[in-house]
C-alpha cells in the first residue's frame, strides 16, 4: 500500500506521478560493519579523508592518513568496538540505537504520516542509498534530520553536505528540508535531566560531581566560525538551569582529543582525573553531545576514563545514559519532525 499524504493532489489529474508523500531521513555518523581491521580501516579512512573533519592540506594529510595512522588505529578502534559490540545483532551499538529510534519514531507518529528511514554519514546505510529508496518510495519531499543536537561543521554540515552530493547525480530531485539543531530544545533539556534523575536514583551513595563531556573540535575551527562550544554551552547552561547547578558544581569538559594542535578545553581526561585528590571520589559523567551511546561514550568514557579516574583515586564512577531510544528521545524527535513539517503539511 502507498501512503497518500491527505493534502496533496496531483497537478495534473490522470499522468502517472509520485504519490507525493513525505519522507523523513534521520542520519548519525557511522560506523564499522564489524570489529575486523579491514572493515575499521575501511571506515576510518572515509571518515578521516572527510576534509570538513580534517581539514589539512590533503597533500600532507593523506600519506600520513593511509600511511602510518590507518596501519595503526584501526587496531586500537577495533579493540574498543569489541569491547562495546552488539552482539547479540552483529553490530554497533550507535547502529543499533539509530535504527531503534526510526522505528519507534515511525510507530509514535500516525500511519499516513511520513516515511521514516535512517542512514550513516560514513559506512553503511549510505545517505544516497536511502535518498534513492525515498524518492522510489513516493516522496517529492524530505526532511534530512543531523542527529546532533549541537551544530558542527565537522557533523552536521558534513551530512549536509552528503546529501546535496547525492542530489547532484538526480535528475529529478525531491525538495528537500534540513532540520536545524536543538542544542535547548525543552524536550531535550528535559530528557536529559531525567536521565541523570533516574540513574542517580540507583545509585547507593549520590556522586558529589556531575561532569559533562562533550566531543571535543580543534580550536582552530572554532576561530574559523564554528559554532559548535557556543552550541555546547547553550545545551549546558538550560541544563544546569534546569538542576539549579552552578558552572562550578556541573562543569563541562571535551573529550576525544586526536592530533598534536590544541583543541577545545578543559579536557575531560585531565579535568576528571584532577578531582580525587581534591577529595571528590565519586563522580558522575553525563555525554549531552550525543543522542545515541556510542564508542565515544561506553569506551571512552564508560572504559578508559572509568580506569583513569580509578588508577588516580577515585572511588565510584558513573556513566549517565544518552536518550538512546527511549520515549524522551522518541518524544523529541516527534516534536522536531512536525516542527519542520508543519512548513509541508498544513495543520
Ligand atoms: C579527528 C577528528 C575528529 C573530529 C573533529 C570529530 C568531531 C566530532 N565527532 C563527533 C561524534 C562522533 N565521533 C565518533 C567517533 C570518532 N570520532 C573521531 C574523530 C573526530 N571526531 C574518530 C577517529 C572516531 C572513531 C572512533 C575512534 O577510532 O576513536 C562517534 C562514534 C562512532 C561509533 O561508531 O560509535 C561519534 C558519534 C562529534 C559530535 C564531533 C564534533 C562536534
Ligand atoms: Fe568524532
Ligand atoms: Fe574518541
Amino acid at each position: 500500500m502507498t501512503h497518500h499524504s491527505r493534502i496533496v493532489r496531483p497537478a495534473f489529474p490522470g499522468r502517472s506521478q509520485a504519490a507525493g508523500q513525505v519522507g523523513v531521513l534521520l542520519v548519525n555518523l557511522g560506523t564499522p560493519d564489524s570489529t575486523r581491521y579491514g572493515d575499521v580501516r575501511r571506515y576510518l579512512s572515509e571518515f578521516l579523508s572527510d576534509r570538513r573533519v580534517i581539514e589539512v592540506n590533503p597533500w600532507l594529510w593523506q600519506p600520513l592518513l593511509q600511511g602510518v595512522i590507518l596501519t595503526t588505529r584501526p587496531f586500537r578502534s577495533g579493540a574498543a568496538y569489541r569491547r562495546i559490540w552488539n552482539e547479540a545483532a552483529d553490530e554497533s551499538p550507535l547502529r543499533t540505537y539509530t535504527r531503534a529510534q526510526a522505528d519507534r519514531l515511525r510507530q509514535a507518529l500516525p500511519p499516513d504520516g511520513p516515511r521514516i528511514d535512517w542512514a550513516m554519514r560514513y559506512g553503511r546505510p549510505s545517505i544516497a542509498s536511502k535518498l534513492e529508496a525515498l524518492q522510489a518510495a513516493g516522496c517529492d519531499r524530505i526532511l534530512v534530520l543531523p542527529l546532533y543536537p549541537q551544530y558542527s561543521a565537522t557533523t552536521t554540515a558534513t551530512v549536509n553536505d552528503a546529501v546535496f552530493r547525492a542530489l547532484m547525480r538526480m535528475r529529478r530531485q525531491p525538495a528537500i528540508r534540513i532540520a536545524p539543531s536543538f542544542p535547548d530544545h525543552p524536550l531535550y533539556i528535559e530528557g536529559l535531566a531525567r536521565s541523570i534523575r533516574a540513574t542517580l536514583a540507583g545509585l547507593e551513595r549520590p556522586p558529589q560531581r556531575l561532569v559533562a563531556s562533550f566531543h571535543g573540535l580543534p580550536r582552530r575551527y572554532v576561530k574559523a566560525g564554528d559554532p559548535y562550544p557556543a552550541e555546547c554551552n547553550r545545551t549546558m547552561q538550560a541544563l544546569r538551569r534546569r538542576l539549579g547547578l552552578s558552572a562550578r558544581e556541573f562543569p563541562v569538559t571535551f573529550q576525544s582529543r586526536f592530533g598534536r594542535e590544541p583543541w577545545l578545553e578543559p579536557y575531560t581526561d585531565e579535568r576528571v582525573t584532577a578531582l580525587p585528590e581534591r577529595g571528590i571520589r565519586r563522580v558522575a559523567v553525563i555525554t549531552p553531545g550525543f543522542l545515541a551511546d556510542c564508542i565515544e561514550t561506553l569506551d571512552e568514557i564508560g572504559h578508559e576514563l572509568r580506569e583513569e579516574f580509578l588508577a588516580a583515586g577515585g572511588e565510584a564512577f558513573t556513566l549517565i545514559p544518552c536518550l538512546n531510544d527511549g520515549q524522551d528521545a522518541i518524544d523529541l524527535l516527534r516534536a522536531l519532525v512536525e516542527q519542520e513539517l508543519s512548513g509541508w503539511l498544513p495543520a
